[in-house]
C-alpha cells in the first residue's frame, strides 16, 4: 500500500477512531474505570496540600506555633505518600488487562490476515501489515495505558482546581483562566496537523519495514548481485524520509508545547503581580495567596501534559485506524450455500464485540453443515465426475475491467482418476489456472467442479481436505521436516509420513541430524531448492488426496532424481485425478492427457503424441529450442 494513499485518509476525527477499540476494552473495563477513578482521587490530593499551605500559612505560621507546623508538615507528608500509593495501585491496575488487550487484538490480527484471500495479499506490502500488528499495536496499548487516563484525570485535576482557584479569589481565578479559549484554539489547530504527520510516519515505518525485510529475505540475491550498497542507498533514502516527518513532528511538538507551557507562566505570573497588590492593600490574606500560587503551580503538570497527551493520542487513532484498515478488509468468502449474500465482517461495522473470540468473525453468517463428500459413482466417472473446468473466465481481482481476462472461456474436463498435464507458454496462464482450483482466487464467470459439485458452493475446509497443491515455488515453515509435511494432512500418522516422503524421494531426510525431527530454517533455506519441492510434494500427497493440483513440481529436479519421483507418483496418480502443470516432456508422459493452454485459452487436448503431431506450438514447447529459450 502506497504512503501516499494511506496518508491521504486523514480527514476523521480521532475519538471516533479511537471508540473502535471499545469492543477489545470492553472485558477489561472495570479495571480501566477503576484505575481512573483512582487517579483522580490520587491528583485531587495533589490539590488539598495548597489548602494545608494555606491553613499552616494563616494559622500555625502567624501564631508562631511549632507544634501546628509539625502537624502540617505531617498532613502533608501524609498526602504525598497517599498520592504515590494510589498512583502506583492504578498502575498494578492496568498492567495486566492492557497486555491482555494487546494480545487479543494481535490475535485477532493475525487470524483475520489467514482469512484474507491471496489477492489482499498480493496488494499489500508485507512490511505494512507488520508494522500494523507490532508498532501501531503498542502505540494502542501505550494510550490505553496512559493518555486515556491522563486526559480524564487532568481534565477533572483541571476543573477542580479552576473551582478551587475562583473560590479563593475569582479575580485571580478568571486572570489565570482568561488564555483557556486561545490555548483550546491552538490546540485544535495543533490535532489536525499532527494526526496527519502521525499517519504519515506510520505509514513510512511500514514501507520501512518491508525494505528490512525483503533485504533480509533477499540478501542471497543482494550479496550474489553486490546490491548490499544500492539497497543500502534505498533503505537510507526511506530513513531519511521518515526523519523528515518525525522532525515536522517534533517541530509542531515543540510549538504546542512552547504555547501549552508559556501562556499559563504568564498568566500566573499576571496572577502574582496582582494578588501581591491585593495582599499590600489588605484586600488578601498571605495565606490565600500562597495557597492560590500553590494551586496554580499544581495544575501546570496536568495543563503541560496536555499537550504529549493529545500527541500521544493522535498517534493511536492513527494506529487504529491502520489496524482496522486491515481487519475491515473482506474475507474470503465462504461457498455461496455458507454466507447467502456472500458478506463479511469488513462490512463497516464493527469487527464484533468479541475481541479475540471465535473461529466465526462477527458479522458472518453460521456456515450449515457440508453436504459429505460422496465417492464418485459411476455416473461421475462420466460426463459429471472429475474436475471440469465450464466457461471459466478469470481477471485477477485489482486488474481493471478494460483489461484482457488471463483466462478466457476455458472448458476442461480431467476425468475421475485421470491426470492431465497443463502445458504452456510463459505466462499463458497455468499457475492461474492451477490457483483456481482451491479457490485461491475466485472464477470471474464460469465455474469449476468437482464430482459435479461446484466448487464456490463448497465450504472452503471441505474443498482442500479434497484439493491438494504442490507450487512450483515450495515455501517451508519453520518447524519440523515432520511438521511441514502434515500440513497436507493434520492426522497423517508417522506411516502415512514416511509413505509420502517415499513417493517424493525425500529419504534424504533420513540423513538430517534429526531425521524428520530435524527443524529446517525459515522458508526451509537450510534445505536445498530440490529438498524443499520434494518435501513440498510429500506435503501434497500425505493426505492421499482426490483431486491433486501441481504445479511443474519436479522443475528444481535432476533428471534422475525426477524419474524415480516418476515412477512413485504415477502409482499416487493412478488413484487421483490430477492436473499437472509440466515444461518438459519427462513430466507430461506421466500424464494420461495433455491440455494446451495458449494466452489463456485451451488450444488443444489430446495425448503427448497427438499434439505433438496435431499442434505446431506443442512440438515447439516440447523441443528443446524452447525450453534454451525459456532458461535464457
Ligand atoms: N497476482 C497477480 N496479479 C496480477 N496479475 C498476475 C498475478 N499473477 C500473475 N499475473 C499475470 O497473469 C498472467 C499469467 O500468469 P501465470 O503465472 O498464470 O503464467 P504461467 O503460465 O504460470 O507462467 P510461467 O510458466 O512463467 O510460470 C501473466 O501475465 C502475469 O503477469
Amino acid at each position: 500500500m502506497s504512503t501516499t494513499v494511506e496518508a491521504a485518509r486523514t480527514d476523521r476525527s480521532a475519538v471516533r477512531s479511537l471508540l473502535r477499540l471499545w469492543p477489545y476494552v470492553r472485558p477489561v473495563r472495570a479495571r480501566l474505570f477503576t484505575a481512573a477513578a483512582v487517579a483522580i482521587v490520587a491528583s485531587c490530593l495533589s490539590l488539598v496540600i495548597p489548602l494545608v499551605l494555606k491553613w499552616m500559612v494563616d494559622g500555625p505560621v502567624a501564631d508562631r506555633d511549632v507544634g501546628g507546623v509539625w502537624l502540617g508538615a505531617l498532613y502533608l507528608l501524609l498526602l504525598g505518600v497517599a498520592e504515590a500509593v494510589l498512583f502506583g495501585f492504578r498502575r498494578w491496575l492496568v498492567a495486566r488487562p492492557l497486555a491482555r488487550v494487546e494480545a487479543a487484538m494481535r490475535g485477532d490480527l493475525f487470524r483475520h490476515l489467514q482469512r484474507l484471500p491471496v489477492a489482499f495479499h498480493d496488494r499489500w506490502a508485507s512490511g505494512q501489515l507488520l508494522s500494523r500488528g507490532t508498532t501501531d499495536l503498542m502505540l494502542v496499548r501505550l494510550f490505553l495505558a496512559f493518555p486515556l487516563t491522563f486526559l480524564l484525570v487532568n481534565g477533572v485535576t483541571i476543573i477542580v482546581g479552576a473551582g478551587i482557584l475562583l473560590a479563593q479569589q475569582w479575580t485571580l481565578g478568571l486572570v489565570l483562566l482568561a488564555p483557556v479559549a486561545p490555548l483550546v484554539f491552538v490546540i485544535a489547530r495543533f490535532e489536525v496537523r499532527y494526526s496527519s504527520q502521525a499517519r504519515t510516519a506510520q505509514d513510512q515505518v511500514g514501507d520501512l519495514t518491508t525494505v528490512v525485510e525483503e533485504s533480509v529475505l533477499g540478501i542471497r540475491v543482494i550479496k550474489g548481485f553486490g546490491r548490499h550498497r544500492s539497497q543500502a542507498a534505498a533503505f537510507r533514502a526511506l530513513s531519511e524520509r521518515l526523519r523528515g516527518t518525525e522532525l515536522v513532528k517534533a517541530r509542531l511538538l515543540a510549538g504546542i508545547f512552547g504555547v501549552i507551557m508559556t501562556v499559563p507562566e504568564l498568566a500566573i505570573g499576571a496572577a502574582l503581580v496582582l494578588g501581591t497588590i491585593q495582599v499590600a492593600d489588605g484586600a488578601l490574606s498571605a495565606g490565600t495567596l500562597v495557597a492560590f500560587l500553590s494551586t496554580a503551580l499544581a495544575l501546570r503538570w496536568p495543563v503541560d501534559a496536555m499537550g504529549f497527551l493529545l500527541a500521544m493520542s493522535q498517534e493511536a487513532a492513527t494506529a487504529t485506524d491502520r489496524y482496522f484498515d486491515v481487519l475491515d478488509a473482506e474475507v474470503e468468502r465462504e461457498g455461496k450455500q455458507g454466507t447467502g449474500d456472500g458478506k463479511a465482517p469488513g462490512d463497516g461495522k464493527s469487527h464484533g464485540d468479541e475481541p479475540g473470540g471465535a473461529a466465526t468473525s462477527p458479522g458472518q453468517r453460521p456456515i450449515p453443515p457440508a453436504t459429505p463428500a460422496k465417492e464418485p459413482g459411476p455416473a461421475e466417472n462420466g460426463a459429471g465426475g472429475g474436475l471440469r473446468f465450464e466457461g471459466v473466465r478469470f481477471r485477477y481481482p485489482d486488474a481493471s475491467e478494460d483489461t484482457e481476462p488471463v483466462l478466457k472461456d476455458v472448458d476442461l474436463h480431467i476425468r475421475s482418476g485421470e491426470t492431465m498435464a497443463l502445458v504452456g507458454g510463459t505466462g499463458s496462464g497455468k499457475t492461474t489456472l492451477t490457483a483456481l482450483v482451491p479457490r485461491l482466487y475466485e472464477v470471474t464467470a464460469g465455474r469449476i467442479t468437482l464430482d459435479g459439485r461446484d466448487i464456490a458452493a463448497m465450504p472452503r475446509e471441505e474443498l482442500r481436505t479434497l484439493v491438494s497443491v504442490a507450487f512450483e515455488e515450495p515455501t517451508l515453515f519453520s518447524a519440523s521436516v515432520g511438521e511441514n509435511v502434515r500440513m497436507g494432512a493434520e492426522h497423517a500418522g508417522d506411516e502415512e509420513v514416511r509413505r509420502a516422503l517415499d513417493v517424493a524421494q525425500a529419504r534424504f531426510v533420513d540423513t538430517l541430524p534429526r531425521g524428520c525431527a530435524t527443524q529446517v530454517g525459515e522458508q526451509g533455506l537450510s534445505l536445498s531448492g530440490g529438498q524443499r519441492q520434494r518435501l513440498a510434494l510429500a506435503r501434497a500427497v500425505v493426505g492421499e488426496p482426490r483431486f491433486l493440483v501441481l504445479d511443474d513440481p519436479l522443475s528444481a529436479l535432476d533428471v534422475q532424481t525426477e524419474a524415480l519421483v516418476e515412477a512413485a507418483l504415477r502409482r499416487v496418480l493412478r488413484d487421483t485425478t490430477a492436473l499437472v502443470v509440466a515444461h518438459r516432456p519427462s513430466t507430461v508422459l506421466l500424464a494420461d492427457r495433455v491440455a494446451l493452454l495458449s494466452g489463456g485459452r485451451v488450444a488443444a487436448v489430446g495425448t503427448h503424441h497427438e499434439l505433438l503431431r496435431d499442434s505446431a506450438e506443442y512440438a515447439w514447447l516440447m523441443s528443446g529450442a524452447h525450453a534454451e529459450e525459456r532458461d535464457r
